[in-house]
């Protein structure tokens, strides 16, 4: 959540190209940013902080002032949807969602997706490990991305993770995602997560459905 995203493609195979949205020098991509630092912050802060109390009263106000201008959930919804492909709203890669990492997947020229990032506090299970349903969230959205990169989509049925190790916060990961098989609507992918070592600590085998709901409009 909390290492600004690499959008170098550093560390990817030449030839690698994103696949989803990268940084841009927007108000909205700043704003979110500055959002994701509190929310880390928030949970390091010393408990005892004694103004605590104005914290609370000033991002109350933030919030406010961002609701009083908003537009009808279902008109910003239609506005979400507008684009094509890439999406910055999805809790993974979305650069204007406070809760995503943001990861950035790449498509490798072997036909696989990879993203690497650092995951901290805010997704924290045991102790001083990534949460196991963070690692299925990051894992279910990689192999989504890996079925763009192969040309054939559709929605997970099926998601079956195995937890090899701890996944270890503060340490650099690699996200992995490829695209197995295609047979009719159905979707054969999988995917893990490795430390820089290596190892991997969670792997996954998704069945995916090629079926689509309708955007918005
Ligand atoms: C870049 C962006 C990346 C985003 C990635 C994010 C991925 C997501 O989070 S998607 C959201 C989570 N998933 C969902 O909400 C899906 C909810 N479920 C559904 O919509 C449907 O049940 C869906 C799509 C799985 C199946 O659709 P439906 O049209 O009913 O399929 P249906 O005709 O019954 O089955 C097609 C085939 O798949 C098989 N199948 C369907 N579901 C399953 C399942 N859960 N397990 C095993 N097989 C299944 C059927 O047996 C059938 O096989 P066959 O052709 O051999 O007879």
């Amino acid at each position: 959540m909390t290492t600004p995203a690499d959008t170098s493609g550093a560390g990817m195979p030449a030839g690698s190209v994103p696949l989803t949205s990268v940084p841009q020098d927007a108000p909205v991509d700043r704003a979110t940013a500055a959002a994701r630092r509190v929310v880390e912050a928030l949970l390091l802060t010393d408990r005892a902080n004694a103004n605590l109390e104005r914290v609370a009263e000033e991002l109350n106000g933030i919030a406010e002032h961002l609701e009083q201008h908003a537009p009808a959930v279902r008109d910003r919804m239609v506005d979400m949807w507008g684009g094509e492909g890439v999406t910055r709203h999805d809790p993974v890669t979305g650069l204007e969602n406070a809760i995503a990492l943001p990861l950035i997947v790449y498509g490798l020229p072997d036909g696989s997706v990879r993203g690497e990032t650092t995951v901290t506090i805010p997704y924290q299970g045991p102790p001083g490990c990534v949460h196991g349903g963070v690692s299925a969230l990051l894992l279910d959205h990689t192999l989504g991305v890996a079925n763009m990169w192969a040309g054939r989509d559709g929605m997970t049925a099926q998601l079956n993770v195995r937890y090899h190790r701890p996944t270890p916060l503060f340490e650099p990961l690699q996200i992995n995602g490829r695209q197995e098989s295609v047979d009719g609507r159905k979707i054969r992918t999988t995917g893990d997560i490795r430390t820089a070592e290596g190892e991997v600590c969670v792997s996954v085998e998704g069945l995916f459905v090629d079926k689509k709901v309708p955007r918005p409009r």
